[in-house]
C-alpha cells in the first residue's frame, strides 16, 4: 500500500494533508498543556464537595465544561465535524447560520465519540504527572486551561475519522475484506505506520523542550535548564493515549465504513 504518496482523491484530502494537519494540532496540544502547567493542581476544581452551586451536582470542572459546551454549541462549535463535545446529552442546537462543510466523511463517524476515554485519561493520568501539587484558588482559570487541553487532544484524537477516510479510499481492495469480516486486528494492523508513530514520538519530545524553555536574552538556552513541560512527559502522553486511541477512532471509523 502507497504511504503517503497516493493521487490527489476527488475531495482533496491526502495521507499527506492530514498528517501535516496532526503536525499543527501537536503545537496546540503542547501550547495548552504548558499553559495548564502554569496552576498547581488546585484539587478543589475537580471535588465534589468544593462547589456548592444551586441546581447543579458535581465538581466544578462538569459545571464549567457543561456551561461552555452549551455556548460553544449555540454558537457553531459543534457543527465542524472535527469537533466532539464532551457532554453531548441536552446540548442546545447553534443559533448561527450553518456552513457548508465538505462532506468528507461517512456518515457512521457522527455516532464515534472518545470523550469518556479521553476525560478519564487526562485527569486521572496525565494530570497527576503535569501540575505541581497545590492550591492557589485560580480554579476557574484551572477549568478553562483543563478545557484547551481537553478539546486539543479530542481534536486530534477524533482525527482519527479523517485519517481513516483516507487510507480507506488509498487502498479500499485491502480494507473492504476485513471490514466484511469486522476483523478489528486485521484493521489495526493495516492502518498502523510504526515508523511514523515512533518519529510522532521523537518529534513531540523535541518541540516541547523547544516551546516549553525559559527564554531570555542574555543567555542562550542551556541543555539541563528545567522545561515548564517535562519533554518525556508528552512523549508518554503521545506514545500511551494519543495515538492509540487516535488509532481506536480509526477502527471504528472503518467498521463502520460499509454500512
Ligand atoms: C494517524 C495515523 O495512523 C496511525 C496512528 C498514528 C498517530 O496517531 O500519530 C501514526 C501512525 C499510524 O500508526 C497515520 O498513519 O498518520
Amino acid at each position: 500500500m502507497a504511504e503517503g504518496n497516493s493521487p490527489v482523491p476527488a475531495n482533496g484530502m491526502t495521507l499527506e494533508a492530514v498528517r501535516d494537519s496532526l503536525i499543527r494540532q501537536e503545537d496546540t496540544i503542547i501550547f495548552s498543556l504548558i499553559e495548564r502547567a502554569k496552576f498547581p493542581l488546585n484539587s478543589p476544581t475537580y471535588q465534589q464537595s468544593y462547589a456548592s452551586i444551586p441546581g447543579f451536582s458535581g465538581p466544578l470542572i462538569d459545571f464549567f465544561v457543561k456551561q461552555a459546551e452549551a455556548l460553544q454549541a449555540k454558537t457553531g462549535r459543534y457543527q465542524n465535524p472535527e469537533e466532539h463535545p464532551f457532554f453531548p446529552d441536552d446540548l442546545p442546537p447553534s443559533l448561527v447560520p450553518p456552513y457548508d462543510f465538505p462532506p468528507i466523511l461517512h456518515p457512521a463517524a457522527n455516532s464515534i465519540n472518545v470523550n469518556n476515554k479521553i476525560w478519564d485519561t487526562y485527569f486521572n493520568q496525565l494530570l497527576p504527572l503535569l501540575a505541581k501539587p497545590g492550591d492557589d484558588g485560580n480554579y476557574a482559570s484551572t477549568a478553562t486551561s483543563d478545557l484547551n487541553c481537553l478539546q486539543a487532544i479530542s481534536r486530534r484524537i477524533h482525527y482519527g475519522n479523517f485519517v481513516a477516510e483516507v487510507k480507506f479510499k488509498d487502498a479500499p481492495e485491502d480494507y473492504e475484506p476485513a471490514i466484511r469480516a469486522q476483523d478489528r486486528d486485521a484493521l489495526m494492523k493495516l492502518l498502523t505506520f510504526e515508523a511514523v508513530e515512533k518519529m510522532v514520538v521523537e518529534r513531540v519530545g523535541k518541540k516541547t523542550k523547544t516551546f516549553a524553555q525559559e527564554v531570555t536574552l542574555n543567555s542562550t538556552s542551556r541543555n539541563d535548564q528545567k522545561c515548564k513541560v517535562d519533554p518525556s512527559v508528552v512523549s508518554q502522553l503521545y506514545e500511551k493515549w494519543i495515538m492509540p486511541l487516535t488509532k481506536l477512532v480509526e477502527v471504528e471509523y472503518l467498521l463502520r465504513r460499509l454500512d
